[in-house]
């Protein structure tokens, strides 16, 4: 593997019984790059996720992250790793502020006694403001409780939480399905942030002008397979809707590279 990819998967396969949901998953995520996943209902989409982020483990197949072949216990061993993820549920405390929920599972202490700590809420403010920061993202009180806040927000402090930690690999579901005109506009911004200071992300989104204005390549899932991989010069919308369909059927996948 080349130093320049950050991830690869090889084979990756995961059945649930005799579902196969995802099979033989061929895929490479250069540093920098930024990489949508496209595909119908049901296509493996997430279920590609899921195993790459460590939340199931799959049936078989190679996981290689920044340049180690990998067996994720779980998502906080994936997070460990330096993989981010955005689930679509966000996986926020709505009784917390923006700085708990960005430390949430990694405190930061001002000291350990024992089984006690002391945490460092000042640092995690700051931590917290130069994340927001680097991410361009406008939270008027990061002391709001999450409850308090519009979807829009939420959203972004989900993604600023990323970039608080400086994620090697960011992976986004569905990031806008849920939100408004202009707060999918701010995240969009994010994701446009996020390209500009060389961060990769993995973009799954069933919206195709998102799509196209954002990414560098498009992958289509279709019944568990990768059946495309497109450079978004080499392609147009009409050409992703003929593999997501069905209509089109590529020559068997390869790598772009
Ligand atoms: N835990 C599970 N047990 C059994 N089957 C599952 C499980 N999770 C997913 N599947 C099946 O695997 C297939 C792929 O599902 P997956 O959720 O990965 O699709 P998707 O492309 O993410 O779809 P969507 O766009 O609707 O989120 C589907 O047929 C789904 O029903």
């Amino acid at each position: 593997m080349s130093d320049d990819v950050i991830l690869e998967t090889r084979d990756l396969t995961k059945h649930y019984g005799g579902v196969h949901a995802l099979e033989g998953a061929n895929f490479i995520l250069r540093r920098g790059e930024h990489v949508a996943i496209m595909g119908d209902n049901g296509a493996g989409k997430s279920t590609f996720v899921r195993q790459i982020t460590g939340v199931e483990q799959p049936t078989r197949g190679q996981i290689i992250f920044d340049g180690i072949p990998r067996q994720f216990s779980g998502p906080i061993d994936a997070r460990e790793a330096g993989i981010e993820t955005v689930f679509q549920t966000l996986a926020l405390a709505d009784d917390l502020d923006v700085p708990d929920n960005l430390f949430l599972g990694r405190e930061k202490t001002l000291f350990n006694l024992g089984p006690f700590s002391i945490l460092d809420y000042r640092a995690m403010r700051e931590a917290t403001l130069r994340g927001l920061e680097r991410t361009a993202v406008k939270i008027p009180n990061i002391r709001n409780k999450i409850r308090n806040m519009s979807g829009g927000q939420r959203q972004c402090v989900a993604i600023a939480r990323t970039a608080t930690f400086h994620s090697k690999l960011t992976i986004m579901d569905e990031p806008t399905a849920a939100l408004g005109v202009q707060e999918t506009a701010q995240v969009e911004n994010i994701i446009r942030t996020l390209k500009e200071t060389g961060e990769p992300l993995i973009l799954i989104s069933h919206n195709m002008r998102q799509v196209f204005d954002l990414v560098d390549r498009i992958v289509v899932f279709r019944r568990g397979r990768i059946v495309a991989n497109l450079n978004k010069q080499e392609t147009d919308p009409q050409d992703v809707v003929a593999y997501i369909t069905g209509a089109k059927t590529g020559a068997e996948y390869q790598d772009a590279a």
